[in-house]
């Protein structure tokens, strides 16, 4: 089975539509890029564009690939104390002069709609999540529309990333997963990726899950955004091999990528109905 990320995102967007069009909220959501890398522009375009379509206004604040970590602190303090933005998301890389950690924690924990606050991160450490990364999020997303049990079941995630490895492991444990986090020391990998129910990889390289690393009927999740010897996008897994052997699995594009989005729209919507105070948690 596919698990189609295109087009449960679609209809995600489609019913967020409909519940900010009866709230009477308009959510407004503040993204600020650091630099001119195609990529990240690319996802920042869609962003704004998914905002559009769902009716969150967005407002984009570019600044120069030589911006200090001082000047874009200055930003994201001023758009904390902007009453009309509801949720601020730096675009990540950020070049290499600038401190990450020191603007993630500087961002409003309640207008972090990315999830990547320490605090939002322990929330979701400690069972209570308010906003969890959009990726992670947007995967359980994906594996409760298709019906795909988690409870009791062995996960595995391939990547220790404080955006999506650990992120995903609190999530799985969180619906009752045995879950290990995988990474570049781990002892006898590929045994224990063959031993997962569920398997979530976010390593980052063309081909690093193979056939033969995964258990016969496993759901495989694809997190990795590579590019192949032709210059085409391409995940972690070898797909076409793999899928002759998993129960199910995400393909790349199409699958993981659409779900982040789509979670975005959500959390900021999300923030709106906190600050307006219709939902609780
Ligand atoms: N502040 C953040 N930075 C980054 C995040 C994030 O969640 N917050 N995640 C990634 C990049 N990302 C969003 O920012 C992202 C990556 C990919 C996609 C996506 O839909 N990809 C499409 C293919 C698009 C293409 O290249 O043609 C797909 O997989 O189908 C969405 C969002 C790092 N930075």
């Amino acid at each position: 089975m596919i698990l189609d990320g295109k087009k449960v995102s679609e209809k995600r967007l489609e019913i967020l539509k409909e519940r900010i069009e009866e709230s009477g909220l308009y959510p407004r959501l503040a993204t600020i890029i650091v630099g001119e890398d195609p990529g990240s522009q690319l996802y920042v375009r869609m962003k704004h564009r998914a905002c559009e379509r769902v009716g969150i206004g967005s407002i984009g604040i570019e600044l120069p690939e030589d911006t200090t970590t001082e000047r874009l602190l200055e930003t994201v303090a001023r758009l904390n104390n902007d009453p009309d933005i509801n949720g601020i998301l730096v675009q990540l890389p950020l070049p290499k002069q600038i401190d990450t950690t020191r603007v993630i924690e500087a961002v409003s924990p309640e207008k972090d709609v990315d999830g990547f606050h320490p605090y939002n991160l322990g929330r979701l450490l400690a069972g209570t999540p308010v906003y969890a990364p959009c990726t992670p999020k947007g995967i359980m997303t994906i594996l409760a529309e298709y019906g795909i049990e988690i409870a009791g079941k062995r996960a595995v995630v391939v990547g220790r990333s404080i955006d999506v490895g650990r992120p995903m492991a609190a999530l799985l444990l969180n619906a009752d997963a045995t879950v290990t986090i995988c990474h570049s020391k781990t002892q006898n990998l590929a045994d224990e990726m063959r031993s997962a129910d569920i398997l979530v990889s976010a390593v980052g390289k063309a081909g690093f899950v193979r056939a033969d690393m995964v258990k016969e009927g496993a759901t495989v999740i694809d997190v990795g955004i590579n590019y192949n010897e032709n210059g085409k996008l391409c995940g972690d897994v070898d797909f076409e091999a793999v899928r002759e052997r998993a129960g199910a699995i995400t393909p790349v594009p199409g699958g993981v990528g659409p779900m982040t989005i789509a979670t975005l729209m959500e959390q900021t919507f999300k923030a709106a109905e906190r600050k307006a105070c219709i939902s609780v948690l």
